[in-house]
């Protein structure tokens, strides 16, 4: 079986300057695969190359064994894949539940998700009402269905956003800097939501909070300055002198 995505040798300039750099990375099967690294490492640009949403200028991104053609947001399902950005990208005048419908609306064929609603969606169809219940269930907030995301507390709109990427069955989770603003508390719960995702689809996270990283992924990459400096388990790359110089030595836990 071919990893679930793998990145090769993949670099990409920006302004005359590179912003990944021969950068290579695997990602198996159920995976949760961390990517730390000091501000402007190149981590979300990692993630957009990675989705297939920026092509790089060298190298190849393999999804499955096969090359991941360039991507725009709305055809990512069609990959398996969902992606969340740092910023959160609600729409304030819509309940959670249409929120997170919409999220499914996006995909534009009948695979993953035409398979359990049997036709093609609109934001009406109960099937996938339904099937976006059943996701804000187990994100542990169905009881804010109806609500405007405006009125709820940051970790419960992070889960929407996060309830919009899961709606669409993805087999690749990629998620931007998910515990960004959470408390200690709140962060122990992303942990066991994470873990209990990673029994059905492989992650793969940029994480500034390194309690996070060290409890949920199996693999991390060190990115600095675009290149890759260490990669392996969180204990090995933490004791890594090179990791230790570009990031550890200086990151928040
Ligand atoms: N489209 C672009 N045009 C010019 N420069 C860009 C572009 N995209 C990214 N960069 C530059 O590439 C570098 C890496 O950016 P990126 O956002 O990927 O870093 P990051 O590791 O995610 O940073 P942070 O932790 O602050 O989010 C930065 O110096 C950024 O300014």
């Amino acid at each position: 079986m071919p990893p679930v995505l793998q990145l090769r040798d993949v670099s990409l300039s920006r302004d005359g300057r590179a912003v990944l750099d021969r950068v290579t990375l695997d990602v198996g099967e159920r995976q949760v695969h961390g990517v730390v690294g000091p501000n402007g490492a190149g981590k979300t640009t990692l993630l957009d190359v990675a989705c297939g949403l920026v092509r790089p200028d060298h190298g190849d991104v393999v999804r499955r064994g096969e090359p991941l053609p360039l991507m725009r947001h709305r055809d990512l399902p069609r990959a398996e894949i969902a992606r969340t950005l740092q910023t959160l990208e609600l729409d304030e005048r819509r309940t959670v539940l249409d929120n997170v419908v919409l999220g499914a609306d996006h995909q534009p064929r009948p695979g993953v998700l035409g398979a359990l609603v049997g036709r093609p969606r609109s934001s009406e169809d109960p099937a996938l009402r339904e099937r976006a219940r059943v996701v804000l269930d187990e994100l542990r907030i169905g009881m804010h269905a109806r609500e405007l995301p405006a009125s709820l507390p940051l970790a419960v709109r992070k889960r929407v956003d996060l309830a919009r990427a899961l709606v669409t069955n993805p087999s690749l989770l990629v998620l931007d800097e998910p515990a960004a603003g959470l408390s200690g508390p709140e962060r122990d719960e992303l942990i066991k939501l994470l873990r209990s995702l990673a029994r059905r689809m492989s992650v793969v996270l940029v994480e500034h909070h390194l309690d996070v990283v060290s409890r949920v992924c199996d693999e991390v990459t060190v990115l600095d300055d675009g290149r890759v400096v260490a990669h392996g388990p969180f204990d090995v790359v933490r004791d890594d002198p090179a990791a230790a110089a570009a990031y550890f030595g200086q990151a928040a836990g």
